[in-house]
């Protein structure tokens, strides 16, 4: 069911129509009360909101936390569940699950380091899926609609709609504002395939329902979804076969990276098919896949399908049209200060941005609410936006790739070293992966880096923090890293920099200098 076409309220017994929120186990009754609380009463509207905002995702949570702590009166709508997609069906269980598939992944490789352990026998999938559920409910009053009440925020359940440039109606009642923003996040979009229409196929929002495990898991899409569940499904026991347009894994990243990447994918046992076109379906006992891959036709029977094929704006039902709000198939167009067509209205998040992560719905919230509220003149763009895609091992991207810097005529020096000469790396047999350092040509300032490596997500803030001030390449060489850590290969990098400012010149004034002292 399309997320616009769901009840608003839910028949008694029922906890929420939501697929996320299927089985009905205490730790998802625990979600729903703090995200959607059931007996909820929504506040009286009485008065001017100075902000009304339309998602309770992690744009529209940090915009109304922040705005309501600077003194504004302020209201937020949601239509499902507080923490959007993050918290119900996105990073938090995601990551929950990559988790027990690491833990598997340790226990295989066990051998390596002397210590003997069967691992497939041992995967309670059940128990898997119960534990991310727990942790996700744990996690969920930091989003829930309590708190968000008690930050002062007016909290109402229900699907916005926009009546004038100063009205948004929600579940019957009228809001009037001075100031609005649209952070109605995205949901998957599903390719037009032949045969789909008769088969029952999984997306994020149904995925982390899952109690069985199935045998043969077909993922479409070889993105960041579909990598990082395809990698986790594999090593928690699905025979899975990962099928891709692009003509390597994680297309946005560079070829190398990607590479490291899809070796460990396979070496987990998911049969990766690069370049693929021409997908149908057809359902049956098992659902059968049939896709050309280099003009050759190939076929796969699998139980469980899971679209993985990008996202589409939530931009329905909302009456955009009425207060000239422009929006197109990328979600709603904004300016460099985030704010729409109209110019009381702002977006921040998925609904307006090219780059869909948490993180980057946080600090674009924080830009809107300076600009909306404040006189701000926060341009989004220049925000300087990390992102880590966390398979086995991670990928972690920040700023300019070698293949952006082509495309774009930008002249870079690239300092790159393996993991295989990192000490720590090699002591803890974590040696696939590389760091690599791009900067201006002829100069130490950043302008991109890619990591690969266990814990690369952790280790690109390095990199991100010297970006945002503006600390070149040398700076992070002069700095002392412990050792041995996987970060000294950031630091040897700044070494490898140091050292091309060592020229012939320089070196002979040094070998005089050092002659004439003895
Ligand atoms: C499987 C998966 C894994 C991910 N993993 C990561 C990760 O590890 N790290 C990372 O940074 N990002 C990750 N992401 C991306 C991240 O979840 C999103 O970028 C982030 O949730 C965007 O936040 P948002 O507030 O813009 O939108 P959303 O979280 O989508 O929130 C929008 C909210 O608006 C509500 N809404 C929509 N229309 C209306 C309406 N008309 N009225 C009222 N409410 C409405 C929706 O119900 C929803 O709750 C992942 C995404 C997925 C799907
Ligand atoms: N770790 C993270 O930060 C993280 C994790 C998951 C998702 N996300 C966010 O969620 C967004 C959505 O993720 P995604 O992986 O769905 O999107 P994506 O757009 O990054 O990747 C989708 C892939 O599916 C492919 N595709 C589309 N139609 C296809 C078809 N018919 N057959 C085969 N392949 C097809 C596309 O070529 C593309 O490579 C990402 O852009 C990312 O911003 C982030």
């Amino acid at each position: 069911m399309a997320p616009q076409d769901r009840p608003q309220s839910f028949p008694d017994g029922v906890i929420s129509r939501l697929p996320q929120t299927s089985p009905n186990d205490s730790a998802n009754r625990r979600l729903v009360e703090n995200v959607h609380p059931a007996d909820w009463k929504p506040p009286q509207p009485s008065g001017r909101y100075n902000l009304v905002v339309i998602g309770a995702g992690t744009a529209g949570l940090v915009a109304a936390a922040g705005a309501a702590g600077l003194g504004a009166k302020v209201a937020l709508i949601e239509r499902d569940l507080m923490g959007g997609d993050c918290l119900n069906v996105g990073c938090v269980p995601s990551k929950g699950i990559i988790s027990a598939a690491r833990m598997v992944l340790q226990q295989r490789r066990g051998s390596e380091f002397g210590i003997n352990t069967s691992a497939h026998e041992a995967i309670d999938f059940a128990a898997v899926m119960q534990r991310m559920r727990t942790l996700r409910a744990e996690i969920s009053p930091n989003d829930s609609a309590e708190r968000f009440c008690k930050l002062g925020v007016d909290v109402y359940f229900g699907q916005a709609q926009f009546v004038d440039s100063q009205t948004v109606q929600v579940d019957g009642q009228r809001l009037k504002f001075k100031k609005a923003v649209i952070a109605t996040g995205a949901r998957a979009a599903i390719p037009s395939i032949a045969g789909l229409d008769r088969v029952d196929y999984l997306t994020n929002e149904s995925v982390f329902s899952l109690t069985k495990l199935p045998p043969r898991l077909g993922v479409v899409g070889s993105g960041p979804i579909g990598c990082e569940l395809a990698q986790a499904f594999s090593l928690l026991g699905s025979q899975v076969t990962l099928l891709g347009r692009s003509p390597h894994v994680l297309p946005k990243e560079d070829a190398d990276a990607s590479t490291i990447v899809a070796k460990a994918m396979t070496r987990d046992g998911v049969r990766i098919h690069n370049g693929t076109s021409n997908l149908q379906v057809k359902p049956g006992e098992a659902i059968s896949l049939t896709w050309s891959e280099n003009e050759i036709s190939h076929q796969a029977d699998v139980d469980q399908l899971l679209f993985a094929t990008g996202r589409r704006p939530n931009v329905e039902h909302l009456n955009l049209e009425a207060v000239g709000v422009h929006y197109n198939e990328q979600g709603v167009q904004v300016n460099d200060r985030l704010q729409t067509t109209n110019r009381n209205i702002f977006a921040a998040g998925d609904i307006c941005s090219p780059y869909q992560f948490t993180h980057a719905a946080d600090f674009m919230a924080r830009a809107v609410i300076q600009n909306a509220l404040f006189f701000g003149r926060k341009r989004w763009t220049d925000l300087i936006i990390p992102w880590c895609t966390y398979t086995s091992p991670e990928v972690a991207h920040v700023g300019l790739s070698e293949h952006q810097a082509k495309e774009q005529g930008r002249g870079i020096d690239t300092y790159s070293q393996h993991f295989t000469e990192n000490d720590r790396a090699i002591l803890a047999g974590e040696t696939e992966g590389l760091v690599k350092v791009h900067v201006k040509k002829n100069t130490d300032k950043i302008v991109g880096a890619t990591i690969v490596a266990p814990h690369a997500g952790e280790m690109i803030s390095e990199i991100t923090l010297a970006m945002t001030h503006g600390l070149g390449l040398g700076k992070i060489g002069s700095t002392i890293h412990p050792y041995p850590t996987q970060t000294e290969a950031i630091r040897k990098l700044g070494d490898q920099y140091n050292r091309t400012r060592l020229t012939p010149f320089v070196k002979s004034l040094f070998e005089r200098w050092l002659t004439w002292s003895r």
